[in-house]
């Protein structure tokens, strides 16, 4: 059983990872060294900040949620504190983390890597959420010396969160992460990289697709360099590989281009395909964290105040907004207020707009 916990560095995930925890009634305690997100950790309620120096008995577990290249030493000073009987991370790399970890000293049989595939493209306790882990893959490297009380500890941990605790080698988390997360990282980048160099007007012609496939080049710069250089030869091989389609891709048009083309495009579409319908979740599993809610879409004219009226309408309908999402091309007269709302609240909610005169879709 775990009643009180620890979270290091309190930001998008030790912040989310709190707020998970609390939701259970878990006791919290928090340290970041930057205090302004202690602060608002705090705020949003995921815990009570603690002093490493003078933090009490030890807590059942303690999860290091620092960028990779600092793990290993917060780690040791977390364990020299003797901040807890337990330990976990949240690195994105693992393979060279837990070996920097045992190199320094750091006590192996209490420490149980781990990493939480759920995330955003956002930074900081102010982009935290409970449900960020609802339903996602949460991987779980144990070493050899790992004690097994540990394992168990870890494990709750991640259940707690919604997560679903995998178990693999760090060498194997590597490899599948660079397929699934670094390469598309990067990936992402590459084509958001040549917007950078877009004329506004192809700009303002940018719809969901460009939106969906650059989303996670937002990411943080300092946080993605420090990953992919803890991860480099298996991202290089993905890059690699995408690289080869990509130049494959481009002989083939430029053969159509000539007029000598055979249509050989279709291959690059056709396995793109077969490779995205390979993802679980990809045939009508509904996403958990989305399904706690109903969507209602609500069309709102593009001008000053359209949002403010909108939530308005919707506090006079007596209902809370449990999360909100616009979707909306630039330029364009009209976008669409993705309401998400407790499954119950949704009907009378839609009745209640339609009748102050919103156009309520689905
Ligand atoms: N961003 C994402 O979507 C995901 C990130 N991760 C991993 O989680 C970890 C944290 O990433 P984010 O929360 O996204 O970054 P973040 O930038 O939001 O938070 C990192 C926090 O660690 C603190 N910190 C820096 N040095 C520290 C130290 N020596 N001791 C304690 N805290 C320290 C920072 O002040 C900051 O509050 C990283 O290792 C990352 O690889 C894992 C899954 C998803
Ligand atoms: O933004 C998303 O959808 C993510 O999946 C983010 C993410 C980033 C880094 C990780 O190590 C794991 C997940």
């Amino acid at each position: 059983m775990i009643d009180r916990a620890v979270v290091v560095g309190a930001g998008l995930i030790g912040t989310s990872i709190a707020l998970a925890l609390r939701e259970h009634g878990v006791r919290v305690g928090l340290y970041d060294p930057d205090p302004r997100n202690l602060r608002l950790a705090c705020d949003i309620g995921a815990g009570e900040a603690v002093d490493p120096a003078d933090a009490g008995p030890p807590a059942d577990v303690a999860v290091v949620a620092a960028p990779p290249a600092v793990v290993p030493r917060a780690l040791l000073a977390a364990q020299r504190a003797g901040l807890a009987h337990v330990y976990t991370d949240a690195a994105s790399v693992k393979a060279g983390v837990v070996a920097e970890a045992a190199r320094i000293g750091c006590d192996m049989a209490s420490y149980v890597p781990g990493h939480p595939m759920g995330g955003r493209e956002k930074s900081g306790p102010a982009a935290a959420r409970s449900d960020l882990f609802l339903g996602r893959s949460w991987v779980l490297c144990p070493t050899a010396e790992a004690g097994a009380k540990a394992v168990a500890a870890v494990t709750e941990l991640a259940r707690m969160c919604g997560g679903e605790p995998v178990t693999m080698a760090p060498g194997a988390h590597d490899r599948a992460v660079a397929l699934v997360s670094h390469a598309p990282h990067v990936a992402s980048s590459a084509v958001a990289a040549r917007l950078a160099e877009g004329e506004p007007a192809a700009l303002r012609l940018s719809g969901q697709g460009v939106r969906d496939v650059t989303r996670i080049a937002g990411g943080d710069p300092e946080l993605w360099t420090e990953i992919l250089k803890h991860n480099p030869g298996p991202v290089a091989d993905v890059l690699e590989a995408m690289a080869a389609d990509l130049a494959g891709a481009a002989e083939r048009l430029r053969a159509e281009q000539r007029g000598a083309g055979d249509g050989g495009i279709r291959d690059i579409l056709e396995r793109g395909r077969a490779g995205r319908d390979r993802i679980p979740g990809k045939h009508g599993e509904p996403d958990r964290a989305a399904a706690r809610y109903t969507e209602l879409a609500v069309v709102l004219p593009d001008e000053p105040g359209a949002l403010g009226r909108l939530f308005a309408a919707v506090g006079a309908a007596g209902v809370n907004i449990e999360d909100v999402r616009m979707d909306h091309s630039p330029g364009q007269p009209l976008g669409l207020a993705q309401l998400s709302v407790l499954p119950e609240a949704a009907g009378p909610l839609a009745a209640s707009l339609k009748e102050q005169g919103w156009s309520v879709h689905g």
